[in-house]
């Protein structure tokens, strides 16, 4: 039995001895006229923390490398993606299903805020509606041929993710915390969750972790100091980048223009995951 065993078999993928029920398997298919090679779920403890704006980078970074990208935006009730990339257009469909729409780069995109009249109306559905959105952007959406689908996930590690991790073959996840959350916490959650999922975690970002004066060149830790290491280390997981407040960044989503990112700040994920893609497994 594992360690974070909750005693509800029905919601865990584990192959225990101690299973008391049957496993049911709540995986949706992907639309037949889509392939995704490796889909990758950007969690984070709770809102605010640049999940968002992770997930973005990580695609733009992939996409650069030359390979075909998506991103499925399952944050339904904060959608920040299509806002990041510029898009201004709406998501067009026929019988067979919708089609995402792509970024100035060419990155595939669907997110509610393509679907929405306005995409200032505020989302307020209760949660196995917006379950059950992601689950259509998954079975309903034309992806084409994907090598790597980013999740940005709804924040948290409640029921709507829950839900999303149990439908959507996710083949890794990654975690971003913030130095002033309580991100042990949180870190063991996302942990649990994996866990009972059995998805690899593929590592930690810390987001907002210091910033650079620009007068004096000195890193300043403005959320407090830095614990991750320590933590990544209790869970035998990797730290896969540090990244500043940067408020070119901010600006950057501001403007719809993420796609001009240019920080080696992702170098070390970028690796992990292409050699993921080319036959080593994602650890
Ligand atoms: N390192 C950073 N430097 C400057 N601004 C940042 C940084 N990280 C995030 N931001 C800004 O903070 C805001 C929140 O980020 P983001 O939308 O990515 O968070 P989130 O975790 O996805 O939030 P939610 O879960 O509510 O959607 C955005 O305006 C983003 O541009």
């Amino acid at each position: 039995m594992s360690e974070s065993c909750n005693q509800n078999c029905s919601s865990c993928s584990e192959d225990c001895e101690e299973r008391k029920e049957q496993k049911i398997d709540f995986s949706e298919k992907l639309n037949q006229m889509s392939s995704v090679k490796k889909v990758i779920g950007v969690i984070s403890g709770k809102g605010g923390v640049g999940k968002s704006l992770v997930t973005s980078i990580l695609a733009v970074i992939m996409n650069r490398m030359g390979y075909h990208t998506a991103i499925l935006d399952a944050d339904v009730t904060g959608p920040s993606i299509p806002k990041a990339f510029g898009i201004k257009g709406k998501a067009e469909g026929n019988e067979f299903g919708l089609f995402p729409v792509k970024s100035k780069t060419g990155i595939d995109i669907m997110s509610v805020n393509l679907l929405l009249e306005n995409d200032t109306d505020p989302v307020v559905w209760r949660g196995p509606i917006i379950a059950g959105t992601v689950k259509q952007f998954w079975t309903d959406v034309i992806w084409g041929d994907v090598d790597f689908m980013f999740i940005d996930m709804p924040p948290g590690t409640g029921d709507v993710p829950l839900t999303v991790f149990q439908s959507i073959a996710v083949d890794g996840i990654i975690v971003v915390t913030s130095p002033q959350e309580l991100v042990s916490m949180i870190v063991s959650k996302a942990v649990k969750m994996a866990e009972m999922m059995n998805i690899p975690i593929i590592g930690l970002v810390e987001n907002m972790s210091y910033f650079t004066c620009p007068d004096n060149g000195k890193d300043y830790h403005i959320f407090g100091d830095s614990h991750i290491e320590e933590i990544a280390e209790k869970h035998r997981l990797k730290v896969l980048a540090k990244l500043p407040i940067d408020p070119k960044i901010s600006a950057a989503c501001d403007k719809g223009m993420i796609e001009l990112f240019d920080e080696n700040w992702f170098d070390s994920v970028a690796k992990i995951l292409s050699e993921g893609i080319e036959g080593k497994e994602i650890e």
